[in-house]
């Protein structure tokens, strides 16, 4: 038997729902995706699993939806996909722009990095981008600090990056560690981990389960063959609240389009450029250049600016469209956010 959750522990939030009317209310069940098969999709609800075959789906429909989506189903349909929070893809190889969905509405990305080989602030601000583009919040958890001599000063050098993200040095090995990132896993919450092979993303997941992967409480499906096998191991439950999603796109994303991510992520550098005397200032020698004065001046550190210059020099080659593509999606999306507010002060008679 499938355990039944509500929708707030499937990471249903006010978000979604102000995007029902009522008469929806009445026919449509909100669904969330958690996995896509060759025939068929799982969904779940508030009234435990459902599953929609791809035979009874228009063919454009399937495409555009990707795990973590949440839907209305009516009479076992899909009705309708409600707009997303946030949205992670990549470059679909070819020659066309196209978007590969990787995952959708998760709140939070621990970005994931370890305190011995792999710690990189490059590799943080890259991720931090991709992060602030796909529209989801960045904690930063720097992994193995039992293995590292001086935590606090790359805990500082990450915190130099941006003096309100989240950091946090765990030893992943140890659950008792792991508390703080725990807290942050409340119901409504969906959490996704990504960073390179071998910092400790499988351990810190089962760490933060609880148990291994493969015992937690996640979301159980009994295959064809009568096996209990977990849904794709996508979507699993976070004791006491939240939602993990873990996809292998998840973990294998590359920066690709995102120039208003790499803008978000350096948004010192992007407002000194925005001084500079002349607007196509290439901030190499030009007079009045905001950011070489930045860097005379120390307030701007070398390194930094050589990352957001290639970062930058990467969208270029990727080409505009999909970053106009992204960046339409997120005004509609924030339009979303923004009515929701206003509904809730609304309802405070503010
Ligand atoms: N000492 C120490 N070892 C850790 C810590 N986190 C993970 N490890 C070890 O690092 C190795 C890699 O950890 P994984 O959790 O498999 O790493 P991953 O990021 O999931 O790797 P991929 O599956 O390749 O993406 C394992 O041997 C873990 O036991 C930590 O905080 N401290
Ligand atoms: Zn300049």
């Amino acid at each position: 038997m499938t355990k039944i959750y509500s929708l707030s522990q499937l990471g249903w939030t006010p978000f979604f729902q102000q995007q029902l009317s009522l008469e929806e209310l009445s026919y449509c069940i909100p669904a969330r995706l958690a996995g896509q098969h060759r025939g068929h999709l799982d969904f779940y609800s508030d009234q435990g699993k459902q599953r929609v075959l791809t035979s009874s789906l228009h063919s454009s429909d399937i495409p555009s939806l990707t795990v973590g989506d949440w839907v209305l189903l009516r009479d076992g349909r899909i009705d309708r996909v409600l707009e997303r929070v946030s949205l992670f893809s990549r470059r679909a190889a070819g020659e066309k722009v196209s978007e590969q969905y990787i995952c959708a509405n998760v709140d939070t990305v621990f970005i994931t990095t370890s305190l011995n080989n792999d710690f990189s602030l490059n590799r943080i601000e890259r991720y931090l981008a991709m992060v602030k583009d796909a529209g989801a919040q960045p904690t930063v958890v720097l992994t193995k600090a039992d293995l590292c001599t001086d935590v606090d000063a790359c805990v500082s050098q990450v915190q130099s990056l941006d003096p309100l993200l989240i950091v946090e040095a765990v030893n992943a090995l140890d659950v008792g560690s792991l508390a703080f990132l725990k807290s942050g896993c409340s119901a409504g919450n969906t959490v996704a981990v990504m960073g390179s092979s071998g910092v400790g993303k499988s351990t810190l997941i089962n760490g933060l389960l609880g148990e291994s992967v493969q015992n937690t409480a996640s979301i159980r499906d009994d295959d064809d063959k009568g096996r209990h096998t977990t849904v794709s191991r996508t979507l699993h439950m976070i004791p006491n609240g939240g939602v993990l999603l873990d996809t292998p796109g998840m973990r294998e994303l590359q920066l690709s389009d995102c120039e208003s991510g790499v803008n978000e992520a350096f948004a010192d550098v992007h407002s000194l450029a925005g001084q500079c005397r002349f607007s196509d200032c290439s901030h190499q020698s030009e007079k009045g250049c905001a950011v070489q004065n930045a860097l005379a001046q120390g307030s701007l550190d070398e390194r930094r600016l050589a990352n957001y210059l290639k970062l930058l020099r990467e969208q270029e080659r990727n080409g505009a469209t999909l970053a106009e593509k992204r960046a339409r999606d997120r005004s509609l999306s924030r339009h979303y956010r923004s009515s929701q507010s206003e509904a809730q002060r609304f309802k405070r008679g503010e």
